[in-house]
């Protein structure tokens, strides 16, 4: 396991809200190497006492821990660097190549080649040194293209380490067990059995001080590309011969080159575009994103999985900002019994069972079938559907960052995103994005506070927003 990380962007909102605190968690849970070193690198000029200093008032110590803090802000070095500036950046790191280092690039995504160029001359991209990096990697299929072939000149796939922080999250990596540690459902788990698929992320936060780039991006750069793309990969995959790294992401590779190109043909009945105005959520008021740009805040997509297994299949995939709940699920909707035997006066219809992941904010699985309850009071024995609920406790929740940072730190490439799936799913974003316009497919404003615009609900199901274990 490599003891030295060199964290850009230290300065950033990411590395204030997740990073360090996840650094603080595993140094606190005994889970980092004894001579474990940060190199915190900002453009922002402090000396390392200063930005120990500035770093402590925005760090929250947690319950029950204290000493934890003041052993990482011990380990911390600072450095203020203008990343573009090659000879500052190898004259400031060259000393931290002594030992093997994870650099991890928790900055904009035009400063990575730059960044390659200073971590080059400095020696810290020598075997077997790390490279981490945030999403997203380009804006689209070529520019993700040039990063990837400028990143390799530097150092070879093996020791590249792009994020998707949603495959740090527990109930992501649930996902695969889930599917291949149980007959009862792989059994089950394609066109035959499955009517539809729902994967839906609703965010009550808004775009929250990163306007510039969300106006650039929107819902479908920023959510889909990545984290929605990676679930709907991990859901749809074949099975892997082995649980490697390269094994997985060869299947969820597969998948994603499945997906069938949008078409501006298609992009009315296929796909709806929002942003949110002002409104009220969760009680407190909201203003609207105004942009210059005709950029969404909510995207419904219907996509399809051009394969034997998922021939006809719709997954429905949608994701918003402001919306009523904060609610990230997978829903797998099974087809209705071949034939309905319990069709008496007054009894209720067959509902199809359901298999609910829900990933926030609670970590849930239920499954919906049908059963009877006898009821002398009826007189008869009535149908109804039940569900089976579980919940997910791990020993311990832990941010997605903690997992990753291990992960990259001990040199494990398996919830990391290699360059081929981050193409593949790239040219399918890229033919909606020609689709949308092409077809002229409108951003509707939704009010902040509401389940996104008139039109959503044929992308959202039924049951959204409801809490777990009731009926919507
Ligand atoms: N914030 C979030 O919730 C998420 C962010 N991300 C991604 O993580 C990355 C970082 O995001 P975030 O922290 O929000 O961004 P911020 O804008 O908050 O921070 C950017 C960081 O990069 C540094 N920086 C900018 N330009 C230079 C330069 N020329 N030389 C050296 N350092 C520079 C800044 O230093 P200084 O402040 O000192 O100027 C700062 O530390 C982005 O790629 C983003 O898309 C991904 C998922 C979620
Ligand atoms: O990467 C991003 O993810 C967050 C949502 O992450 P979550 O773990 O809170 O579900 C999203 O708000 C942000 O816009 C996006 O860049």
């Amino acid at each position: 396991m490599h003891d030295s990380i060199l964290l850009f962007g230290a300065t950033g909102d990411l590395a204030q809200r997740y990073l360090f605190p996840s650094l603080l968690h595993l140094l606190r849970d005994r889970l980092l190497p004894e001579n474990f070193r940060v190199v915190a690198i900002g453009r922002t000029q402090h000396d390392d006492d200063g930005f120990r200093a500035w770093l402590r008032e925005r760090i929250d110590e947690g319950d029950g821990y204290s000493g934890a803090l003041d052993d990482l802000l011990s380990r911390i070095r600072y450095h203020a660097l203008n990343l573009n500036d090659t000879e500052a950046m190898a004259a400031a790191l060259a000393p931290y190549a002594d030992r093997p280092a994870v650099s991890y690039l928790s900055t904009p995504p035009n400063l990575f080649e730059p960044a390659c160029r200073g971590l080059k001359a400095a020696g810290l991209l020598e075997p077997p040194s790390r490279l981490v990096l945030e999403k997203p990697i380009g804006h689209d299929l070529a520019s993700a293209r040039e990063i990837n072939a400028t990143l390799k000149e530097a150092l070879d796939e093996s020791r590249i380490f792009r994020i998707d922080h949603y495959l740090g999250k527990a109930p992501v990596q649930n996902l695969l067990p889930l599917r291949f540690g149980n007959t009862l459902l792989e059994a089950v788990w394609d066109n035959r059995c499955i009517e539809s698929v729902d994967i839906v992320v609703a965010e009550t936060a808004g775009v929250d001080g990163r306007e510039g780039y969300y106006a650039d991006y929107g819902a479908l750069r920023d959510m889909v590309q990545n984290h929605m793309l990676q679930l709907l990969a991990l859901v749809a995959m074949e099975p892997p011969a082995a649980l490697d790294a390269d094994s997985i992401r060869d299947e969820k590779r597969k998948v994603l080159r499945a997906l069938r190109p949008m078409t501006a043909a298609d992009a009315a009945s296929d796909s709806i575009r929002g942003r949110y105005g002002p409104g009220v959520v969760e009680g407190r008021a909201a203003q609207g994103f105004k942009a210059d740009s005709a950029v969404e805040t909510f995207v419904g997509l219907r996509a399809w999985i051009d394969n034997w297994r998922w021939a006809g299949v719709p997954f429905r995939l949608a994701t918003g900002k402001r919306l009523p709940s904060r609610t990230t699920e997978v829903l797998i909707n099974f087809k209705p019994v071949t034939h309905w035997l319990f069709d008496r006066p007054n009894a209720r219809g067959a509902t199809p069972n359901r298999l609910r992941m829900r990933l926030q904010p609670e970590e849930t699985i239920e499954l919906g079938l049908m059963g009877s309850l006898a009821a002398p009071e009826w007189g008869a024995t009535e149908l109804m559907p039940m569900s089976l609920d579980m919940a997910m406790l791990p020993p311990k929740r832990r941010i997605a960052y903690e997992r990753l940072m291990i992960d990259a730190l001990k040199g494990d490439q398996t919830l990391f995103v290699r360059d081929d799936e981050v193409e593949a799913a790239w040219r399918w974003i890229d033919s909606i994005s020609a689709a949308w316009q092409q077809a002229g497919t409108p951003v509707h404003e939704y009010p902040a506070g509401s389940w996104g615009p008139n039109g959503a609900e044929a992308f959202l199901p039924r049951t959204v927003g409801a809490p777990s274990g009731r009926r919507g």
